[in-house]
């Protein structure tokens, strides 16, 4: 396979299948991605009610299913969710969930946890739950040693679809205060199929400039020096 990838956007071939360019981006594409990526929000209050464009809709979609999945398992589903009526059961599920939640936390930050806004299920205009077919493909390459692997897939999808809102200005907020059961019921997702993302998706004309957890104090963002090891855990560079 050697001396097969060529600078420039001519596909190749190695004989059995196509390749093409792999260079870096130009200037402002590169500068785009990363601008995507930092401003990145999880959204909870600055949804706009106006309906998701179709053509919008339809390319976050197709990012997620462009996402990376072992043994190309594809194993996502994703439940559009626009009637009131489902959202309002599901917010009820959060609202019962989260006030256990709160209870979970010490005296020093119960306060502050009872004043954050966790979900925008109603006030966003659509909820997409993504979803994992745990059996999809059957024996699949690359998950024979690692079960979850499908589940982690599923993840990419969900950033994938992430990533595109921002880039279209439509916010997104992941909303994980619910007991699983409740949701399956709600939805009618049979067994077999796990919950990896309940979703709030809408239009945003503002956000927070940071992590709205930072802003409001719950947490900061951790060093990345702290977090990088080299060769062996817990091994830093020096
Ligand atoms: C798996 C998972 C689950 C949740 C979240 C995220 C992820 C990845 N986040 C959002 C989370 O709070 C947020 O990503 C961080 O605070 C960082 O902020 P930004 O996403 O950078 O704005 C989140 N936020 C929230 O308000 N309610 C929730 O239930 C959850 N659940």
């Amino acid at each position: 396979m050697a001396g097969l990838i060529r600078a420039g956007d001519t596909p190749v071939s190695d004989g059995e299948v196509e390749l093409t360019a792999a260079g870096p981006f130009g200037d402002a594409d590169r500068a785009a991605v990363y601008r995507a990526i930092a401003t990145r929000r999880d959204i909870r209050s600055e949804f706009l009610p106006d309906p998701i464009d179709p053509a919008a809709l339809a390319r976050l979609l197709d990012a997620a299913h462009h996402a990376p999945s072992v043994g190309f398992m594809q194993p996502w589903n994703f439940l559009l969710l626009r009637s009131i009526e489902t959202r309002a059961r599901v917010h009820a599920a959060f609202v019962r969930a989260n006030a256990e939640a709160a209870d979970l936390f010490g005296d020093a930050k119960q306060a502050l946890y009872r004043q954050l806004k966790l979900e925008g299920i109603l006030k966003a205009p659509l909820n997409i739950c993504v979803t994992c077919d745990r059996a999809r493909g059957g024996t699949v390459l690359g998950r024979t040693h690692n079960a979850e692997m499908d589940l982690y897939s599923t993840v990419c999808a969900v950033q994938n679809l992430w990533l595109a809102a921002r880039a279209e200005g439509i916010g997104v907020g992941w909303v994980s205060i619910y007991h699983e059961p409740e949701l399956r019921k709600i939805l009618e997702i049979p067994a077999g199929i796990a919950i990896v993302a309940y979703l709030c998706v809408g239009h945003v004309a503002r956000q927070h400039a940071e992590p709205e957890l930072a802003a409001k104090g719950w947490r900061q963002r951790l060093p990345l020096e702290d977090l990088v090891f080299e060769e062996r855990w817990g091994q830093r560079q020096g």
